[in-house]
């Protein structure tokens, strides 16, 4: 079942600048990775979403409530994180927790102490005054404190240190295992990779895909290199290999899938070593935003 649906929106700024035909679903109990460039459309994709601006074709549902027209109704089960967070300066952490707490209808404030103290927030002080890590950690309670079915999250570890950013993941993989609905935007693909199911990757305001996570990390190539004991076996081994590579006695080549076949080649000469590097997952991302190769 899907609890958020996007169809085929188009929200067109001029200039090539906006989002155009995007088409992707949030099912639930699931989290997926909205993953892009600067400038890709993430951001204009969830302000549809949370019904700030409406589209110019298409629509956008969650739990079936049109985002832009029922937005209020939604937001009653909505945890959202926005990727910059309008807060009024002259409060202190605590009394803007607490405004929003308020705004929500929030009486039990409960699970509000336990996400502070999980990250170590001492929100006392005036957020004019605060780090970008620190208002982030603000941002993060304000999501999360209502308990919502659903957070839509907007580069959520945006501006936390390495400790706190796997604090955040722990948290989102707690929320998965009682059964929540995330959709989070970001542009580091180790943390989609640790808790996303699925990515959908957005490049110039078009969605270049939606992938399972699992089928992205099988589609990643391998470069293997084999040192063989002559110049001539190396050779001969990069005749029978198609695009391989050969350096007096190294050979190159590039496998996708099943290593047998170039496995089977290689035992018919003396291999003195052998290296096989797996493209990283961030390899792949760059792939995907067109910046780099991994065929
Ligand atoms: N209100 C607006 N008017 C005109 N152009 C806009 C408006 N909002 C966004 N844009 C442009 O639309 C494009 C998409 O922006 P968006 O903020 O959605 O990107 P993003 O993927 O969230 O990027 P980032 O990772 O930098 O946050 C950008 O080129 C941006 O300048």
């Amino acid at each position: 079942m899907n609890v958020i649906e996007i169809h085929d929106i188009t929200k067109d700024y001029g200039n090539q600048k906006g989002v155009f035909d995007v088409s992707f679903n949030v099912r639930k109990g699931e989290i997926l990775g909205f993953l892009g460039p600067n400038g890709a459309g993430k951001t204009t994709t969830i302000r549809q979403l949370m019904g700030f601006t409406k589209p110019d074709k298409g629509s956008l549902t969650i739990s079936g409530m049109d985002c832009f027209s029922e937005a209020k109704d939604i937001q009653k089960n909505l945890g959202y994180l926005p990727g910059e967070i309008a807060f009024i300066d002259s409060m202190t952490g605590d009394s803007f927790i607490r405004f929003v707490a308020n705004m929500k209808g929030l009486k039990d404030l409960k699970r509000m102490e336990e996400l502070k103290k999980m990250f170590e927030l001492n929100a006392s002080g005036k957020i004019k005054k605060m780090s970008k890590g620190m208002k982030q950690k603000i941002g993060i309670v304000c999501a999360f404190m209502q308990d919502p079915d659903i957070l839509i999250l907007d580069e959520p570890t945006s501006g936390l240190d390495p400790l706190m950013q796997n604090k955040f993941i722990e948290l989102i993989m707690e929320e998965k295992q009682r059964g929540k609905t995330i959709l989070m935007s970001s542009h580091i693909f180790e943390e989609v990779e640790r808790t996303c199911d699925r990515a959908a990757i957005i490049k110039d305001g078009r969605l270049m895909a939606v992938e399972d996570i699992e089928k992205l990390r099988s589609g990643k190539s391998k470069t293997v290199e084999f040192r063989l004991d002559s110049e001539d076996s190396a050779a001969r081994l990069a005749a029978l290999v198609p695009g391989a590579l050969v350096k007096k006695k190294t050979v190159t080549a590039k496998v996708k899938g099943s290593m047998d076949g170039l496995l089977k080649q290689a035992s018919q000469f003396t291999v003195v070593d052998m290296d096989v590097h797996t493209a990283s997952l961030e390899e792949l991302f760059m792939h995907f935003y067109g910046g780099g190769s991994n065929d």
